[in-house]
């Protein structure tokens, strides 16, 4: 059954109360990650759940102004402003194919000569901060500055203890990065390299904050103060590279049941675009074994089946 089958914006409140009903009596709700002790102690009863439109209008759920560790949902932020300052030469030194392994593998690299099938692995991430650092002098402080702009909340910041304690059990992080540097596909410093990329990961923010920053996915590549950051066509293919590779291995089965671009993060986050329409991010501590959260992306499989909005 449908609900929302007109395009009124205020039909979205109704749809998330429900949604939030609906996962408040679902048992199951997976485990916070932990082999990053800093997230260990989530409670994977936690939900927030927020729909923002193009036009920077925000409607929310339950946990949705709490702040959360956003961990590889910042992948998306650094693929564009690393297209928006490099252009199609960054797909020299990254796929963008599904990689059908865990987020954190090492498989794949050695027999692809040391290009990761896609951004959104960490292996592909870290070589996506590395030219971006290359190019912006700090890609941290780069991406720090987008979503602050982006979220209209200039308090936005990194978690230097989340940082640090995954600094401390980063060793397939590490193993990555150097093994990446070996086939010449690293330019920084290693261990600088991995500070930024730590760094990232710990960026912490609210479903309201990320749903507003990944506005300009829904605004074909504009961002909120009008400005262009990616081309049409630009934008259109990052939303395509979160479709087919934004969940990792189970990025068939998140295209099949939610049906938009998405992208997941261990922190327990999801950030959705419905291109033109709005975007959504969505949070819950609790992971599957893909590494994604489990009440997250029924939610969204519950939106898209709720309000018939899809890419397809
Ligand atoms: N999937 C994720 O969110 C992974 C990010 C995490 N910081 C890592 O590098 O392992």
């Amino acid at each position: 059954m449908v609900i929302m089958t007109t395009t009124s914006s205020l039909a979205f409140q109704p749809v998330l109360e429900r949604i939030a009903e609906e996962i408040e009596r679902t048992p199951g709700r997976g485990r916070p990650a932990d082999y990053i002790p800093a997230l260990a102690a989530c409670d994977p009863r936690r939900f927030g759940m927020a729909v923002a439109e193009p036009d920077g209008t925000v409607y929310g759920v339950g946990d949705w102004r709490e702040p959360f560790s956003t961990q590889s949902l910042t992948k998306v932020f650094t693929l564009a402003l690393g297209l928006a300052r490099e252009g199609d030469e960054l797909w020299e030194h990254v796929g963008r194919e599904p990689s059908g392994n865990p987020f954190n593998s090492l498989v794949q690299l050695e027999y692809e000569g040391g290009i990761p099938r896609n951004p959104f692995i960490n292996a592909g991430a870290l070589v996506v901060t590395d030219r971006l650092h290359t190019r912006s002098g700090d890609a941290s402080q780069e991406l720090l500055e987008f979503l602050r702009a982006e979220s209209a909340n200039p308090g936005l910041d990194f978690d230097e203890e989340i940082a640090a304690s995954e600094a401390a059990h980063g060793h397939r992080n590490a193993a990555l990065a150097h093994f990446m540097a070996s086939y010449g596909n690293i330019d920084n410093e290693v261990q600088v390299l991995l500070d930024q990329y730590f760094r990232q990961c710990s960026l912490t923010a609210s479903c309201a904050d990320l749903a507003l920053a990944t506005g300009f996915l829904a605004r074909h590549g504009v961002r909120a103060d009008g400005a262009r950051l990616l081309t049409r066509s630009q934008a259109k293919q990052v939303n395509a590279v979160m479709l087919t590779c934004g969940t990792y291995d189970a990025a068939g089965e998140f295209a099949y049941r939610v049906g938009l671009p998405g992208k997941s993060g261990v922190g327990g986050g999801i950030i959705a675009v419905v291109p033109g329409r709005c975007t959504l991010c969505v949070w819950s501590p609790g992971l599957d074994e893909h590494g994604n959260s489990v009440a997250g992306v029924a939610a969204l499989d519950r939106f898209t089946t709720l309000t018939g909005l899809s890419v397809f």
